[in-house]
């Protein structure tokens, strides 16, 4: 699934109405019918009906209408004909699209309001207005600025809706009271949104979060920046929202993923496939991502006359005194994706300790001396370990120590393989500094895994600055410097050096715990081992640790009280 920016969807629009000759009405009749369908399926849930029969919107009338119990219109009269003369094979069916009301109680059941921008989110919302009209229920138009401002195709709109006589009022002058509504639509704001609602938008946003009534909200909740899901309160806030043919980028990044409610994209006329040929490069990370995008093998299918060496081997250069479990975390998970073999090297003098920990794994001592630290020293070690290994993890746990960037200089230029760096191997990139530009670049794959701390570091920024617009942020690195980085949070954010990226959509809050993060280096320096690139062990990485995520927070019955250890078990 493609998601874009406001300014993309602009593009898309033009090309269709510009180039491909779609009218800009035509795409407007499509989206409102789409969203009156989403109403009208809410409107069914409540009444206990099912809404089988009341589909508009292009994709649904060329399925053919469906004759159902449904609420609202009556769809179709169904009429056998057997033909002139019974002769054979000359009988069949006629439907007609006879639209009986539903009802008097409908109309005294669904009283809806449609809050109606100015712009064309404001045109979206008054078709809304018509089809649900026609579908038998009680509908009240509230222009939030005189009619009279409406503009195009808006203002098109508008007149068809006086045409009707659809009641319609004019908030601030005429009395109103939304808590008697059975729903509202909001088509105040839409893509065309700069900045925090004006009055009276922000006034009439914030009397329709009070009233307590369902809110369905035209493409994206008035009040969110569509790109970033950054709120500018006060901020609608939806139980659905149904966007227009492309999901906007800005449903699914905190905060604005929490305001949205349930997402539903509806094709409105513009050809699902022009995204792709317009170059937009962001992809909802999904089971279909990984296989249409990044060619993953879901399955992870076994050679049957696979042997360890066909798995890969990998080296975690991770853990120390204070914080051992950090890189025997990532050297199980390491394991437990599927690795054929894991070296864990660890500081000499806490080998002892660590023994047995997992006897899978096999352990290597670095760092000669010393009370359980890294040094400098180390880099000739894990160089001469790493020549041996398909795939070198470096940074869960290792902590700080003297002349640490010239240890990681050292790694980087001189391992040929794919490298994984996490958690203080990011800051002490971080503290490389313009020192960095001077690293030969590598021709193996370099994956980053910051959380957004460590981005921040990494950019010099504040981390509220990196939340702020964490697909932008996480593109634009991945891009400079030609790395692959996944950039972790709610929502995570897989970014390749070619411009490609994917958020991803497993997981939950109960990961939030020490550890976490450093089974997901495990799982992605397994992945690379195993023959994946770093776009798909990124991705795919992420996806599983997410989706083992869950799984433990169903075996522990409670996503709080899943621990790091739980999502290996899980994977
Ligand atoms: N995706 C599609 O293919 C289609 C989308 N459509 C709908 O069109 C809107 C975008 O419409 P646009 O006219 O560009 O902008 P808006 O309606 O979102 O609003 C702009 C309108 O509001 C005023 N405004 C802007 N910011 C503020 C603010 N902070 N406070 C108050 N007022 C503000 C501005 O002056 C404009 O007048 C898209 O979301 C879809 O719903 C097409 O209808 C169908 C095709
Ligand atoms: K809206």
């Amino acid at each position: 699934m493609y998601m874009v920016t406001a300014e993309e969807m602009r593009q898309l629009d033009r090309y269709t109405i510009d180039r491909l000759g779609i009218p800009a009405l035509t795409l407007m009749e499509n989206a409102g019918c789409a969203v009156a369908d989403e109403v009208l399926k809410l409107c069914a849930e409540r009444s206990g009906k099912s809404n089988g029969g009341f589909s508009v919107g292009t994709s649904d009338l060329t399925r053919g209408i469906e004759r159902a119990e449904v609420l609202g219109p009556q769809w179709a009269e169904e009429v056998t004909h057997t033909g002139p003369g019974d002769i054979p094979g000359h009988g069949g069916v006629i439907r007609t699209e006879s639209w009986s009301q539903g009802g008097h109680d409908l109309r005294e059941r669904e009283h809806w309001y449609i809050l109606v921008g100015k712009g064309n989110n404001g045109g979206d919302g008054l078709v809304v207005a018509r089809h649900l009209t026609d579908a038998g229920l009680r509908v009240t138009v509230v222009y939030v600025e005189p009619p009279e401002t409406l503009r195009g195709e808006a203002a098109a709109q508008r007149d068809i809706i006086a045409a009707l006589g659809i009641p319609v009022i004019l908030y601030g002058r005429d009395t109103l009271d939304l808590r008697g509504a059975s729903g509202i639509v909001d088509a105040l704001l839409g893509t065309g949104t700069q900045g925090p609602p004006r009055e009276p938008y922000a006034s009439l946003i914030r009397e329709a979060n009070a009233s307590g009534v369902p809110l369905v909200s035209v493409d994206v909740p008035s009040g969110l920046d569509a790109d970033t899901g950054t709120l500018h309160e006060p901020c609608i806030r939806a139980r659905v929202t149904v966007c227009l043919a492309y999901l906007k980028r800005g449903l699914v990044q905190y905060p604005g993923a929490g305001t949205a409610g349930d997402v539903v994209v509806r094709y409105i006329g513009i050809p699902p496939g022009l995204a792709r040929e317009c170059g937009v490069q962001l992809r909802l990370l999904t089971r279909d991502t990984l296989r249409a995008a990044l060619d993953v093998d879901v399955s992870r299918s076994r050679v049957p006359d696979g042997h360890k060496g066909t798995y890969g081997h990998v080296l975690v250069a991770a853990g120390s005194l204070r914080m051992s479990g950090a890189g025997l975390l990532a050297a199980r998970a390491a394991l437990r994706i599927g690795s054929g073999l894991v070296t864990w090297a660890v500081p000499e003098a806490l080998l002892p300790r660590v023994i047995g920990a997992a006897p899978e794994l096999m352990l290597a001592a670095a760092a000669a001396g010393g009370d359980g630290e890294w040094n400098a020293d180390s880099a000739d070690e894990l160089l001469q370990l790493a020549q041996a290994r398909d795939v070198l993890a470096v940074g869960p746990g290792l902590g700080r120590f003297a002349g640490d960037t010239g240890w990681l200089r050292r790694l980087w230029e001189e391992y040929g393989g794919p490298l994984v760096l996490d958690a203080d191997a990011l800051n002490i990139l971080a503290s490389a500094g313009p020192e960095l530009e001077a690293w030969k670049p590598r021709s193996a794959a370099v994956v980053l895994t910051p959380h957004p701390g460590e981005m921040a570091r990494l950019l010099g920024i504040p981390t509220a600055e990196v939340q702020r617009d964490r697909i932008t942020h996480a593109r634009e690195y991945a891009r400079t410097r030609g790395v692959t980085l996944v950039l972790k949070g709610a929502r995570t954010v897989i970014a390749c050096p070619d411009g490609t990226a994917y958020v991803n959509t497993t997981g939950h809050a109960g990961m939030a715990t020490g550890g976490a993060g450093d089974v997901l280096t495990g799982i992605i320096a397994g992945l690379l081992a195993q023959g994946l690139n770093a776009s798909q062990a990124a991705a795919f990485g992420v996806y599983l640790h997410g989706a083992a995520g869950e799984t433990a927070a169903r075996h522990r019955q409670h996503p709080a009280s899943v621990i790091a250890g739980d999502i290996i078990e899980a994977l």
